[in-house]
């Protein structure tokens, strides 16, 4: 046996994580030296003894025992009131309860056991038996503890994974230069909305964006400047897509890309057309522009209502084509692909909007 504690010393020894902490309470200290002389010469059991019950459950969360020794009989205070008390406290209810009792009676016994106790003594039972039955407690709470901290740990480095797997995977579908969704993840999303789109029979439209005459503005302000100037781009297209399924794209390079499900061809052409004002009041100046003054963009549109017949291959390729009509007309303008409607039709009223504003 180690070091030992009184209710009036007030001293706690921590734990070895395997030892055994006996804590008895009772008024008589004839019991308690009866008990300390038991387990003086035991390996690894700590002995701790309190005198005063008012004491019992301070003491109990300070010394955090692995098995308590509990008299009945004690002055002003029932001893199964306490074995309640324990039950009623986070820190000790799982604490085994041994009650010790001068009474042989079933009826004691049975309150005992329904009150919380985990086993019952008559005092001052036999040595061995009384060891035996500290360490088996003891050995059964500690075993609960470890296997609880073990549960702890493992729920813990799940959830740490989960988040790192969780940001891996936002950062794999992500630019890393603008924040915006990355062509691997256009990928997937499209397919995943395309079969969509055919199941609700729904129209789902697609934006392809080209910033213009982008080489010349890296060569006038500089590589760095491209950069920035390409981060204000996508800065503008994430305020101005902010449905929950709109997919804002660096597709590569200088070109972006916005998928929008459940979205037809008269909004998408204004979303378009909203887009274009908006990296034209950036106001980003572009000494190098076939255009104007400023930085422009030329976008090309396209939206339908998808059969199991189509590929979303061949819709992206629609939306290509009216952006590359888009540059072909003039850039800085909207061009779209209707499906019901002549594509150039729409360039040619497109452009003469355009050229008359
Ligand atoms: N700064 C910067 N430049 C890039 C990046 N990715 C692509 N570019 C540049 O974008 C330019 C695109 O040039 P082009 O494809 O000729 O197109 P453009 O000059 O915009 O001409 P139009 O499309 O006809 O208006 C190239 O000079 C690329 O080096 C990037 O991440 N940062």
């Amino acid at each position: 046996m180690r070091k030992t504690i009184d209710s009036e010393a007030g001293v706690t020894v921590p734990p070895d994580t395997n030892d055994v902490m006996v804590l008895l309470v009772d008024d008589q200290l004839i019991i308690a030296e009866a008990i300390r002389r038991v387990l003086a010469d035991q390996p690894n059991i700590d002995f701790h003894y309190c005198s005063d019950p008012a004491d019992a459950m301070v003491i109990a969360r300070k010394v955090k025992p692995t098995v308590i020794l509990q008299d009945l009989v004690m002055p002003h205070v029932d001893g199964l009131a306490l074995v309640r008390l324990y039950r009623a406290d986070p820190a000790t209810q799982d604490i085994p309860v041994i009650v010790l009792s001068t009474k042989e009676e079933p009826a004691v016994k049975r309150e005992a056991f329904a009150a919380g106790a985990n086993d019952y003594l008559v005092k001052l039972p036999d040595s061995i038996e009384l060891i035996a039955r500290i360490r088996y407690h003891s050995k059964y709470f500690l075993n609960q503890v470890q296997r609880d901290q073990a549960y702890q740990a493992l729920r813990r480095s799940q959830q740490q994974l989960q988040e790192k797997n969780l940001e891996l995977l936002r950062l794999s579908n992500q630019d890393g230069l603008t924040g915006l969704s990355n062509r691997r993840y256009f990928d997937e999303y499209i397919e995943a909305q395309w079969k969509q789109a055919i199941g609700d029979q729904s129209p789902i439209s697609l934006l392809m964006i080209d910033v213009d005459d982008f080489k010349r503005y890296n060569d006038t302000y500089g590589h760095l400047a491209g950069d920035d100037a390409l981060k204000q781009v996508a800065a503008v297209m994430r305020q101005r897509f902010l449905r929950p399924t709109d997919l804002t794209v660096r597709f590569g390079g200088e070109e972006f890309a916005v998928i929008l499900p459940a979205t037809p061809f008269l909004p998408i052409q204004s979303l378009g057309e909203k887009l274009r004002c908006d990296v034209e009041e950036l106001a980003i100046a572009h000494r190098g522009s076939s255009v104007g003054e400023c930085l422009t963009v030329s976008v090309g549109g396209t939206s339908m209502i998808p059969q199991s017949t189509d590929t979303f291959l061949s819709w992206i390729d629609r939306a290509d084509k009216a952006l590359y009509q888009a540059k072909l007309l003039g850039k800085n303008r909207v061009v779209m692909h209707g499906q019901d409607q002549s594509f150039l039709a729409h360039a040619a009223q497109s452009a003469s909007a355009t050229d008359s504003a």
